[in-house]
């Protein structure tokens, strides 16, 4: 509106600027953006993506406006009839339901009306209409405000989901049957998570709002953790949740449960779909079809932000002008945690952050801002801790604080998802490994089980001599043809050895003493000089997770090219073994 008011101001229209013409312009794009806000937040909600909506309001609306002006202008030039004046005053009113054609023609009739005046004020009649006490523009601000308080309420009805049958049956497509990737561990606990769907009859977990203080007693609490991990009942569980941004299916079909007492991790490369599964959880966006049930109950978006989550989210998410300490009050005021003093000294203790309580947010540094975000998580008592990549930019011991705390609540009985980059968190924290890629659940395990099942097996190094790294791979690859080549170079060979591959259909498993066997061959016809031995990491696996083809197919020796050797040799770095 401002920038409207400067346009007009500056380029001086001098229909627009006469006597009140510029407060009534100023009303009417006021009323304008209140309808459209409205609408598009109507829309937003209806095809559940915001730059669709964005793209129906602004090119429907002005086709709409454009085409009615046009259709009106021609039907007052042919009007002759009566009949024609009605249809014309009816498609009028019709149109005012366009913000754009309302804004559109509200404009008309203040520039006619003062055109009018100019004109006849020469032949000394002084017809000005003053729009602000006088009808020029009164039906188009009633039907602005018309318009945008019905869309506003309808927009609360949305929120409120009363329509949350007929939207979850607009937002969803027809879609066939579970893929096929979606076999194994997606289906397996896609039956666990049905199966466990009884409710729960703990609502609360002692005292939500108690803080995190060892004072609270946890009996009840520790009771519904201290079943074993894999029977542990789920606090939170997804089922065939899906979200798509327009074409672009963001999380397919996820179905996941996330126990009490455990910390389940959430991997995946860069757009996996782990913040938007978060998203999802929070309430943040809708799903596009799918169930979310919160401690055995079908929960709406709504019922997600009624205390019982606490999310620390992966952009910090603090008042840069409040101190820490004030943020902390501010975080307790919201959780209505009482012992506000205790919670907090505990909470500063616990994650380092005694010395930064008087310093304000915005002055911290990005790993102490991080901490604070994830300190803020950890106050209250919710059953269900979401976690994402709390520890980016985080040094050792500032990761070692989170761990603890993440250990601490799920001793209590506490759940939490967490998503990382930094798999030696996931292997510290989590019982169960959830593998996302490109939106699908890929697999669900243990860690021991991903290190069986994922590129598991034992990474062998070898120091050759100069020049003979080839022969020697050469001499790998006749004795063991599912080895997975990692790195080559002049003098340097490391490959993987799975530890179960299918080689000519025949299911092999590889031991120990088999590589040690292989490694004593080699050395007898090989020029191999020295080698070691690492059994693979998480990290291994998730690089071989990762990978599109196994370099084993994908690699001859001709094709060797310095980039992919480079490649897996950085790749290689990361690997620590277990
Ligand atoms: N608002 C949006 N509009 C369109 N597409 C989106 C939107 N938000 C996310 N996406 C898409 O959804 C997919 C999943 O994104 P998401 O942010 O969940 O990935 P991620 O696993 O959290 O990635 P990262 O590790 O980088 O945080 C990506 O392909 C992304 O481009």
């Amino acid at each position: 509106m401002l920038i409207t008011v400067v346009i007009l101001q500056l380029f001086h229209f001098p229909v627009f600027v006469e006597k009140n013409n510029l407060p009534a312009i100023c009303i009417l794009i006021l009323l304008y953006g209140y309808a459209c806000t409205s609408m598009v937040h109507v829309l937003e909600r209806v095809f559940n993506e915001a730059s669709l909506a964005n793209m129906i309001l602004f090119c429907g609306n002005a086709f709409v406006g454009l085409a009615g002006i046009a259709i009106l202008l021609i039907l007052d030039i042919i009007s002759e009839s009566e009949a024609t004046d009605n249809a014309r005053w009816v498609l009028h009113k019709v149109l005012m339901l366009s913000p754009h054609f309302t804004l559109g023609d509200g404009l008309l009739e203040i520039a006619k009306n003062t055109i009018q005046s100019q004109v006849l004020i020469q032949f000394g009649m002084d017809t000005y209409r003053d729009p602000l006490t006088q009808n020029v523009v009164g039906y188009h601000y009633i039907a602005l405000f018309l318009v945008g308080t019905a869309l506003f309420l309808l927009n609360f009805a949305i929120e409120s989901d009363y329509f949350d049958a007929i939207t979850v049956r607009l937002r969803s497509k027809p879609r066939g049957p579970a893929p096929r990737e979606a076999a194994g561990d997606a289906r397996a606990e896609e039956r666990r998570v049905r199966d466990a769907l009884q409710p729960l009859r703990l609502r609360t977990i002692g005292n939500i709002n108690a803080g995190f203080v060892d004072s609270e007693d946890l009996g009840s609490l520790k009771k519904h953790s201290s079943v074993s991990r894999g029977t542990a009942r789920d606090v939170c569980s997804t089922l065939r949740l899906r979200r798509e941004y327009g074409a672009r299916v963001a999380l397919h079909d996820l179905s996941l449960g996330i126990p009490a007492g455990q910390c389940t991790a959430l991997l995946g490369e860069n757009g996996a779909g782990k913040s938007t599964t978060f998203s999802l959880l929070t309430g943040e966006i809708h799903p596009t079809s799918g169930q979310i049930y919160l401690l055995g109950q079908k929960v709406n978006t709504r019922d997600l932000s009624q205390g019982l989550i606490s999310y620390c989210p992966q952009s910090d998410a603090i008042d840069p002008f409040l101190t820490v300490r004030e943020t902390l009050v501010l975080y307790c005021m919201l959780r209505g945690i009482d012992d506000r003093e205790h919670v907090i000294r505990r909470t500063l203790e616990s994650f380092e952050l005694v010395k930064y309580a008087d310093v304000r947010a915005g002055a911290l540094s990005g790993g102490n801002k991080r901490k604070l975000c994830t300190a803020i998580a950890f106050m209250g008592r919710t059953p269900l801790i979401l976690l994402d990549e709390p520890t980016s930019g985080m040094d050792p011991v500032s990761r070692r604080c989170v761990s603890a705390a993440v250990r601490g609540a799920t001793r209590g009985g506490r759940a939490a998802l967490l998503s990382t980059h930094a798999l030696a968190d996931a292997r510290r924290l989590a019982a169960r490994v959830a593998l996302l890629r490109a939106g699908r659940l890929h697999a669900l395990a243990g860690l021991d089980d991903c290190l069986r099942r994922f590129g598991g097996g034992y990474v062998v190094a070898c120091v050759v001599r100069r020049g003979g790294s080839r022969a020697a791979w050469r001499g790998v690859l006749a004795r063991a043809p599912h080895a997975a080549l990692r790195v080559l170079h002049q003098a340097a060979l490391h490959f993987l050895l799975p530890l179960r591959a299918t080689v000519n259909g025949k299911e092999i498993e590889t031991k120990l003493s088999d590589v040690f066997r292989l490694l004593a061959e080699l050395q007898m016809s090989c020029d191999i000089e020295d080698y070691t031995v690492n059994q693979s990491s998480l990290d291994q696996i998730f690089l071989s997770f990762n990978e599109k083809t196994s370099i084993i197919d994908a690699i001859d020796e001709s094709t060797v090219t310095p980039r992919l050797l480079r490649r897996n040799s950085d790749e290689l770095d990361s690997v620590t073994s277990l």
